[in-house]
């Protein structure tokens, strides 16, 4: 079961409103940040967010990378909807963030006008509360899961009975990669090839359970706001880079075949050499776009070398690079290859935030893997490391973020 329902007062069905009218109806959930083994780079539709090629992705645990959010409405409210992120306003007037309230008010609205008694939640002002515990709009997904917690707190909130699949339709035209954190362990987002998009949503290739030894071991090399986002970079690829159409139409189609038999398999050097490959892939056509998108930079290239010489000196692949749009690297590797692959990080950046955790008081060193250049650039540019693992969906929580009186608890 993809996520567990509250069990608070304010979020049953049928819930009369009281007498004088200013109940404030509350749903909170958590959701993950998910990072792609197949890319999302490139959109054929940028209304309704259809993407050009089909993605995969990594869920990765709420343990340790979450958004929490708390969806409420009231007749008490006064119009607009509004969003704290972080505890600073957020607009929502922007039409991806519109894109969803709409289609989630819709659902609604369907639901009140086939049950009279239900009380008209679609009519009432929005408000969002919402926190990251970790960096906003730093290449750490923080759109995927902001997006992804958004909707499913609605959702609970209106008692939608859609599935997180029908529901990641909602969340796509937030932020793609957002539909992929409407669920758990290994996830597809197929392109479809319909021209409304309905056919445009995530997919469970394997539950957490398939395969829970995959761990991930991030290298924040930059929490600043990175330079070109997402949106812009993919756009501008697709108007310039001669690349492009072979990895859209050719490259992602085999890589997505290759990965999903690598997960069905629980083949690791599998899943390990489509993953290099496949950001590679990627970055390559960053670059190749006019004017070339660099988001990898010399402390990225270390932590390639760095990678390459875990495999090396395992004598076999071990250990998995990939970047996202900016320069932090995610290392896919499996549990029992926590001292060989977690160890020869450590060793050179132990002195770091992340290590004191259990997890990572866990690791082993392993020293002399990473030498020279390679352990001089990661010292001086990684700023902290998290270790996380594969995960679940998101989790509707009874931990509210707004009261019931309606006021953001800080
Ligand atoms: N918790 C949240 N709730 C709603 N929206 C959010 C939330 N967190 C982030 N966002 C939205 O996502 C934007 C950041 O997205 P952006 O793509 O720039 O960065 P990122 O997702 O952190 O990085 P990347 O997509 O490269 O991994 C924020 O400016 C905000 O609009
Ligand atoms: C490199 C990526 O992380 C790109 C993510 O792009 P976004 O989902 O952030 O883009 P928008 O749809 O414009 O919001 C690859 C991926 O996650 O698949």
């Amino acid at each position: 079961m993809p996520f567990i329902v509250s069990k608070t007062a304010t979020n049953r069905r049928n819930e009369p409103i009281d007498m004088n009218g200013d109940h404030v109806y509350r749903a909170s959930t958590t959701a993950p940040v998910n990072i792609a083994v197949i890319k999302y780079w490139g959109k054929r539709d940028p209304r309704l967010n259809l993407p050009t090629n089909s993605s995969l992705s990594v869920t990765l645990s709420q343990s340790d990378l979450r958004t929490h959010t708390t969806a409420s409405c009231s007749p008490s409210f006064s119009p607009p909807d509004t969003l704290l992120l972080n505890a600073q306003p957020q607009p929502l007037s922007d039409a991806r963030s519109q894109a969803c309230l709409t289609s989630l008010r819709a659902l609604r609205s369907a639901l009140e006008s086939t049950d009279p008694s239900l009380p008209p939640l679609s009519s009432y002002p929005l408000r969002l509360s919402s926190a990251n515990n970790f960096p906003t709009a730093a290449g750490l997904a923080s759109s995927a899961a902001g997006f992804a917690a958004l909707v499913r707190a609605i959702a609970d909130l209106y008692q939608l009975p859609q599935s997180p699949t029908e529901l990641s339709l909602i969340a796509r035209q937030g932020s793609g990669s957002a539909c992929r954190s409407l669920l758990g362990g290994y996830v597809a987002w197929d392109q479809g090839t319909l021209l409304d998009g309905t056919d445009s949503k995530a997919r469970l290739v394997a539950p957490r359970s398939h395969w829970p030894e995959m761990r991930a071991l991030i290298l924040v090399v930059s929490a600043e706001k990175k330079g070109v986002s997402s949106t812009t970079g993919m756009q501008t690829t697709v108007q310039t880079s001669p690349m492009f159409q072979t990895r859209a139409t050719q490259v992602v189609p085999r890589a997505m075949r290759e990965m999903e038999t690598a997960i069905a398999g629980k083949d690791f050097p599998g899943f390990a050499k489509i993953t290099m490959r496949e950001s590679n892939s990627f970055h390559a056509t960053c670059l190749d776009t006019d004017p070339p998108i660099f988001y990898l930079n010399d402390v990225s290239r270390a932590a390639i070398k760095g990678v390459e010489a875990v495999n090396e000196k395992a004598g076999r692949i071990a250990a998995a690079y990939t970047f996202d749009a900016g320069p932090n690297c995610v290392v896919y590797y499996l549990e029992e290859d926590g001292d060989v692959v977690a160890g020869a990080f450590k060793t050179v950046l132990g002195e770091k935030e992340g290590w004191t955790g259990e997890q990572g008081k866990a690791v082993k060193g392993a020293e002399g893997v990473l030498q020279g250049k390679v352990m001089e650039t990661l010292r001086d540019g990684v700023s902290r490391v998290i270790l996380t693992s594969v995960g679940e969906g998101p989790i509707s929580v009874g931990d509210h973020l707004i009261d019931e009186k309606g006021e953001v608890v800080v």
